[in-house]
């Protein structure tokens, strides 16, 4: 088996959280009196961590330091309250970690989403499966697109990046896992678009959670 282990990006990818990513975001600008968004254009704004997406979100002229920070600091207090309202598994992840589960295959998780919020989404959502490591973003650990968590996981995993498929829906995902010379798929039930994942280097598009497995169990 080429592949002794997946390491899968969080939201977009195992758990469509957009919505309620979306809501505490709009709250928080309506709070302040700041324009809302689409909840679709939240597919383009998260990605890139915490403080990424309040610089997304807030309007030109008002991303200075001091109101990003006070406002990271409001999207941690509401999305305490509701990122587990409308955040849920997509379809067919669970049969797909049932089947590699089975098969042996160790899972891992690495998100740019705050670690004490990837942690509590992982211990609702996805308790049936053994995710180890499980990283969100770390104080003092670079986000992603660096690699140095995902070739902390290979480190920890004990194998060597070329045995690890990285599964991520979008181009951040893609530059970390070339970065850490992992082969890497794109999912397109995700946040991003497949020129997107393309571009940034896919070696696999797939359309459905099942479409991993001829990948990772070639006959
Ligand atoms: O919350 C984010 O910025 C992104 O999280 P992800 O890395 O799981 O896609």
């Amino acid at each position: 088996m080429r592949y002794k282990a997946v390491i899968f990006d969080l939201d977009g990818t195992l758990l469509d959280t957009l919505e309620d990513l979306a809501f505490a975001a709009n709250r928080i600008l309506a709070d302040n009196n700041f324009p809302t968004h689409p909840v679709g254009a939240y597919r383009t704004f998260v990605g890139e961590g915490l403080r990424v997406l309040i610089e997304r979100i807030l309007p030109e002229g008002h991303r200075e330091t001091v109101v990003v920070t006070k406002m990271m600091a409001a999207f941690e207090e509401v999305y305490a309250e509701c990122w587990h309202v409308r955040s849920a598994p997509y379809p067919g992840i669970a049969s797909l970690l049932d089947y590699l589960t089975a098969k042996e295959i160790r899972l891992s998780i690495l998100s740019n989403k705050p670690d004490q919020f990837t942690r509590l989404c992982v211990h609702r959502m996805l308790s049936g499966w053994h995710f180890d490591p499980v990283f969100g973003q770390r104080p003092g650990i670079p986000k992603k697109p660096d690699p140095t968590a995902a070739l902390e996981i290979a480190h920890i995993l004990d194998l060597s990046p070329a045995s690890i498929l990285y599964v991520g829906d979008s181009g951040v995902d893609m530059h970390t896992a070339r970065a850490a010379m992992m082969d890497v798929a794109g999912v397109l039930w995700g946040f991003r678009d497949g020129d997107e994942l393309r571009r940034a280097g896919a070696r696999y598009l797939v359309a459905r959670p099942e479409d991993l497995l001829p990948i990772l169990f070639p006959v």
